[in-house]
């Protein structure tokens, strides 16, 4: 595991060096301070964040402004060195109910597993999906379950939907990963080959049929891997979602449950989803509705820290999460590059649709877009499709960021997280853009 380890040697411990006991099934919840990072270490017990173990005594260091719990099941004691937001101690938490759900979705892997070894390719693990307001904990409880699952040596397969505020990669995103390991408390995720799907926005209003055929196709995509990979297929999904349930946010919860055949919805902090989810998915035998209490560590966010976060993501995919990656700028001429934007364009004049039909916007429309300077910020994706017409339909290597445009050289300067070539000259634009700072 990646973890940002350090020795002692050098490092002058007197001044913000604090140690704190925690009795068994309790938590220290840190705000990590504005400017510098916290360093942190287990002393003795034992003691996790979010599901994944920490290594006995080594220093962590967590990057400004992460927010976190060290919980411990049976006691242990921390040593902190830096400034904290806050930082205090719980030991009313519901992580005795999520461990259970954790031991149930085992119960059922196990249950895959061995039908899978009696020759049956009908065995599938769990599909869970977690679903609830803005911060109820979501990322959280998704992100310990993968985790504890990992830990008992299965591949889950982490789907998130959440464009707003996903864990994967970039803001405007759907996307899925195996989780082979447990996710490493600061650095995240680690990330082979996720497979990702570009809306280009951060919220789902702007184009809601276009965020459903992506579900769709991501949610086949990783139907057709299942089928022929038995491991993934038994291990099955922990599926994340956006915070939006009321109304169109609640269809497309409804949506996602269909889309990749969830079995088990667990509904965090919120009884009047839970009672409607529960009664419309009765007439699914199949799935179980699980209501859990959201935890009283989980922190809110308003809408500028939301937008905050949303710029450190887009930052981190090119800069790394501590600066530690250089991205390449580079120069194309406007000839190289076919951006489409998906939706919108030019509606049908009324004089030429038949009498009493309405000109409706073609939310799946592909639409060409001329490169000058309203793409300067813009962050677009760079498409796997070989041509137009697969654009919807495909997935996505990467982004750029358009730094500058040069209408009279006809060239276009952008920030790229790797040298290596495009995949197509095909790139997506939506709504997303950046300004570095
Ligand atoms: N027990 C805890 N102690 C301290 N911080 C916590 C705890 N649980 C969650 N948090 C923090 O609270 C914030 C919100 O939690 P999380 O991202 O899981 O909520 P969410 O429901 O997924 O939010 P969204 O709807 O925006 O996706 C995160 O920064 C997370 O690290």
């Amino acid at each position: 595991m990646a973890y940002a380890a350090e020795s002692d040697a050098g490092l002058d411990l007197a001044s913000t060096t604090r140690q704190v006991k925690l009795e068994k099934e309790s938590e220290l919840r840190i705000e990590v301070g504005n400017d510098a990072p916290l360093r942190l270490r287990l002393l003795n017990g034992s003691a996790e964040i979010y599901g994944t173990e920490l290594p006995p005594e080594i220093w962590l260091t967590f990057p400004p402004r992460l927010k976190f719990a060290v919980f411990t099941w049976y006691g242990a004691t921390v040593e902190m060195d830096g400034i904290t937001e806050t930082d205090y101690t719980a030991d009313e938490t519901p992580m005795v109910s999520y461990v259970n759900v954790h031991a149930v979705l085992e119960g059922r892997r196990n249950r895959a597993k061995a039908s899978a070894s009696k020759g049956s390719d009908t065995s599938l693990g769990p599909r869970v999906i977690v679903v609830g307001p803005t911060d109820s904990g979501k990322s959280t409880l998704s992100r310990m379950l993968l985790s504890w699952a990992a830990k008992q040596g299965w591949k889950p397969t982490f789907v998130d939907l959440d464009i707003g505020q996903g864990s994967i990669t970039i803001p405007g995103c759907i996307a899925a990963t195996p989780i082979e390991l447990p996710i490493d408390p600061v650095e995240g995720i680690a990330l082979e080959m996720p497979l990702v799907y570009f809306f280009g926005h951060t919220t789902p209003s702007n184009n809601v049929d276009l965020y459903k055929v992506l579900v769709n196709e991501l949610a086949q995509v990783l139907e057709k891997q299942f089928t022929a990979n038995v491991e993934s297929r038994v291990a099955g999904m922990v599926i994340n979602t956006m915070g939006w349930i009321e109304g169109v946010g609640y269809e497309l919860i409804l949506h996602a449950i269909d889309a990749f055949n969830a079995n088990v919805v667990l509904v965090l902090g919120q009884e009047k989803l839970f009672s409607r989810l529960r009664d419309v998915l009765r007439k699914k035998p199949n799935v179980d509705v699980v209501k859990l209490q959201k935890s009283g560590g989980v922190v809110s966010r308003n809408a500028k820290v939301r937008q905050k976060d949303r710029n450190y993501r887009i930052r981190e995919y090119f800069y790394g999460l501590t600066n530690d990656l250089s991205p390449y700028a580079n120069v194309a001429n406007f000839s190289d590059l076919l951006v489409y934007k998906i939706g919108g364009g030019p509606q049908a004049p009324r004089s030429a649709l038949p009498v009493g039909a309405d000109p409706v916007a073609s939310p799946l429309r592909l639409v060409p877009v001329n490169i000058d300077r309203d793409l300067l910020h813009s962050v677009l994706a760079l498409s796997y499709a070989k041509e137009p017409d697969q654009l919807l339909s495909s997935n996505v290597a990467g982004f750029i960021y358009i730094t500058e445009i040069d209408s009279q050289r006809k060239t276009v300067t952008y920030l790229g997280a790797s040298a290596a070539n495009f995949p197509s000259k095909y790139l997506l634009m939506g709504t997303l853009s950046w300004l570095e700072t």
